[in-house]
């Protein structure tokens, strides 16, 4: 087995507080470089509280968010974007109508010229849009035609392929199969494999969906009312184990249990 990575991202008890609502309570994860760390959980888990605070949308109350080995704060996403750590949300951050092309570059636009001959560099940016995709495996017929008329799976590519391409060491990725068909799901989590194995990023994915988790994941966090529910590697851990976890662990075998019992008399 090849050696671990040191860590980019290290959580150690995290805790976050809302008022005097506790959202999180002694979260503790790692990411590495080049590994795909899956966070599942129910609605209202914690689930965006956690991806919050990694990206710098918000601080955590308690614990520590070390970051390449060095105790972090972080005031705004900008700061996390400068320590490589990249957030791609469910709405992509992509504009519709404006070419591929122009939406890889969004924000950090290319230009040639000084001064008042200052231009927009269309033809470095189209071309480098366009390897970067060929080099992803995307195949767009014309990079020219608005990002909005991709389907929902490429479109989640060209964002991930634009997170990686800007310096990302980490990226968290927001429910990215949520809202997509068998076939598209298949295309992002080929692509996230992809972007943990063959550039190293170290992956944060979080998703409802066992099943997906599974297939790219190397380690799984399972979060249940703010608390870590399971913490465990792909090494031992079955797909039907994840499921089990997901559903309540421990709470669903009482459950069962609760079921199994003898109906007490006059109930
Ligand atoms: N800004 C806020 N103010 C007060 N409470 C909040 C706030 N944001 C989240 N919470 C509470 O914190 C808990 C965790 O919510 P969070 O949104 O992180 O969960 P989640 O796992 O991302 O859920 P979902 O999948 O529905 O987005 C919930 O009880 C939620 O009501």
């Amino acid at each position: 087995m090849s050696e671990r990575s040191a860590p980019i991202i290290q959580l150690t008890d995290i805790g976050k507080s809302y008022g005097n609502i506790s959202a999180l309570r002694g979260v503790s994860m790692t990411v590495r470089s080049g590994e795909v760390t899956c966070v599942l959980g129910d609605n209202g888990a914690g689930k965006s509280t956690l991806i919050s605070i990694i990206a710098g949308l918000r601080e955590h109350s308690t614990g520590t968010y070390a970051v390449d080995g060095e105790a972090v704060t972080f005031g705004s996403p900008r700061e996390a974007l400068d320590r490589g750590i990249s957030a791609v949300y469910q709405t992509l951050a992509l504009v519709p109508l404006l070419p591929i092309w122009r939406n890889f570059f969004l924000g950090s636009e290319l230009t040639i010229g000084r001064g008042p001959f200052r231009r927009l560099d269309i033809a470095s940016m189209w071309e480098i849009t366009d390897r970067e995709l060929r080099r992803m495996g995307i195949h767009v017929a014309d990079l020219d035609q608005p990002v909005g008329t991709l389907s929902g799976g490429q479109r989640q590519v060209v964002a991930i392929a634009r997170a990686i391409h800007f310096g990302a060491r980490v990226l968290i990725l927001d429910e990215p199969t949520a809202a997509l068909g068998v076939a598209q799901s298949g295309l992002v989590l080929r692509y996230i494999a992809q972007a943990a194995r063959e550039h190293g990023t170290g992956v944060i994915f979080i998703t409802h969906n066992p099943h997906h988790a599974y297939m790219v994941g190397d380690h799984f966090i399972i979060l249940a009312r703010g608390e870590v529910e399971l913490d465990a590697a792909r090494d031992g851990l079955t797909l039907e184990n994840l499921m089990f976890h997901m559903a309540g662990g421990a709470g669903l075998n009482a459950l069962q249990h609760e079921l199994n019992r003898p109906q007490p008399q006059g109930a």
